[in-house]
């Protein structure tokens, strides 16, 4: 699953570092998590620890969008097989369905057969009505996937606005808050076209916390940001949007167009949202494994976040931790964090947050702790990497090292040294996930002396 394996290092920390990753992605794989929530006896279908009479409705369909959600449809068919009637999902990493078309979109930024895409997903939508159940397959990546610009706004506006907020440093609350504002189907106006039928949504998270409204923007959940909560960000990271967008948000902070729908809009009477699977899927699974190599694991958080570099700095400092007092536990010691770091972009090389992250820890590793960090969806930023992994060997020239991240351009960097992890689309996106591999001071010894 992990590409590029044999031309990576094969020292043992390596070796484990790789095995939890691959392990970890696998464990959020929608194969694997759709069949744990989703059951079907007779009528009944089960999502989660609710139920639904089929036989109370005349057409079962599949809608949805975002990195993983071609495989989300992919898993409810083979637990629904003829009983789903129709469907369409926009996804960028698709598989053969038998009754839901795929429609191919991109991601981070938005494009034309996106656009194309979500259009007939919204035509699937509108042919709704009250003898509808709608099963709507949402994952990290949808907002970009699911483009519906609204008003008088472009698609190269949309592009425009998601370029300067993915620079930004702006956290993936923000950025949404201003995406909800620009669309026909976020924060919840799908929900609203597709009312009343029944929609169940089954969601990947890719979020830290779990925010409905904010997985992919939230096209089926309650939103409680406003207009005024967009200009805010637009004001705080100081964005400079194209004119059409900045008219839509200045006209809907005076009230002239309706706001998306709060939790009180009885267009969410009949909609249930199920979560089966987050950051935590990957990391429990990556502890198991992390075990079962003779390290001692231990989740530090699902939570992380912040600018990846930084957020580096800190890792590092709770491993040298572990490794000069065997606090908060003894070496050898595995430790896991999920979440997602974001990255300021003010140069205009290749890489992305993971990658950042994995480049600022190597700058001051000590021997002894190997460092893994990977988006789980296999694709970093804008690289075709899913990440990075090092160690203390991998930065011979620090000063080379703070170059690549003043230029944003470490891909590059770690390429050369043979430090990227590639996996290709993994099918899952579950947030960023990073492994510290921290041994035993005596192995550690042995390995420089040995060197
Ligand atoms: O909004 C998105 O598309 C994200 O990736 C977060 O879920």
């Amino acid at each position: 699953m992990i590409g590029n394996r044999t031309q990576l290092a094969t020292t043992d920390a390596r070796d484990v570092a790789l095995a939890c990753l691959e392990a970890g992605i696998d464990a959020g794989h929608p194969r694997r998590v759709i069949h744990e929530a989703v059951a079907l006896e007779g009528d009944t279908l089960h999502v989660a620890d609710t139920t639904y009479d089929l036989g109370a409705y005349d057409d079962l369909v599949v809608l949805g969008g975002g990195n993983a959600a071609a495989h989300v449809a992919a898993a409810l068919e083979a637990v629904l097989g003829d009983r789903i009637d129709r469907g369409v999902v926009v996804t960028d990493d698709p598989t053969d369905l038998e009754s839901v078309t795929v429609c191919v979109g991109d991601h981070p930024v938005p494009s034309e057969r996106g656009v194309e895409g979500t259009r007939r997903l919204l035509e699937a939508a509108d042919a709704a009505d009250e003898r509808t159940l709608v099963l709507a397959a949402i994952t990290g990546g949808g907002s970009a996937l699911m483009a519906a610009p609204a008003g008088d706004i472009s698609l190269a506006d949309l592009q425009a606005t998601t370029d300067a907020l993915l620079e930004s440093g702006a956290d993936i609350h923000e950025i949404n808050a201003v995406r909800k504002h620009c669309s026909a189907l976020k924060g919840g106006q799908l929900a609203r076209r597709l009312a009343p039928a029944t929609v169940v949504g089954v969601l990947l998270s890719d979020v830290v916390g779990n925010d409905l409204s904010v997985i992919a923007s939230g096209p089926v959940a309650p939103d409680e940001s406003t207009f005024d909560d967009a200009l805010t960000v637009i004001d705080r990271y100081e964005i400079d949007v194209p004119v059409a967008v900045a008219n839509r948000l200045e006209r809907g902070s005076t009230g002239a167009i309706p706001e998306t729908p709060g939790s009180d809009d009885p267009v969410f009477d009949r909609v249930s949202n199920h979560i089966v699977a987050d950051g935590m899927t990957v990391l429990e699974v990556a502890s198991e494994v992390a075990a079962e190599r003779g390290y001692e694991p231990l989740v530090l958080s699902t939570r992380m976040r912040g600018e990846a570099r930084e957020s580096a700095t800190t890792h590092v400092a709770i491993a040298e931790e572990v490794l000069a007092t065997g606090t908060p536990v003894s070496p050898p010691a595995v430790l896991l964090s999920g979440g997602e770091t974001t990255v300021t972009v003010t140069g205009d090389g290749t890489g992305g947050p993971n990658q950042e992250f994995a480049t600022s820890a190597a700058c001051s590793l000590e021997g002894g702790i190997t460092v893994a960090a990977v988006d789980t969806d296999g694709i970093d930023g804008a690289s075709d990497a899913a990440g990075g992994i090092v160690d203390d060997g991998t930065v011979d020239d620090p000063k080379h090292a703070q170059d690549a991240l003043a230029a944003n351009d470490v891909f590059p960097y770690l390429d050369k040294r043979n430090a990227l992890v590639k996996t290709g689309p993994t099918g899952t996106n579950l947030n960023d996930l990073r492994v510290f591999v921290i041994e035993e001071p005596a192995a550690a010894d042995r390995c420089s002396d040995d060197e």
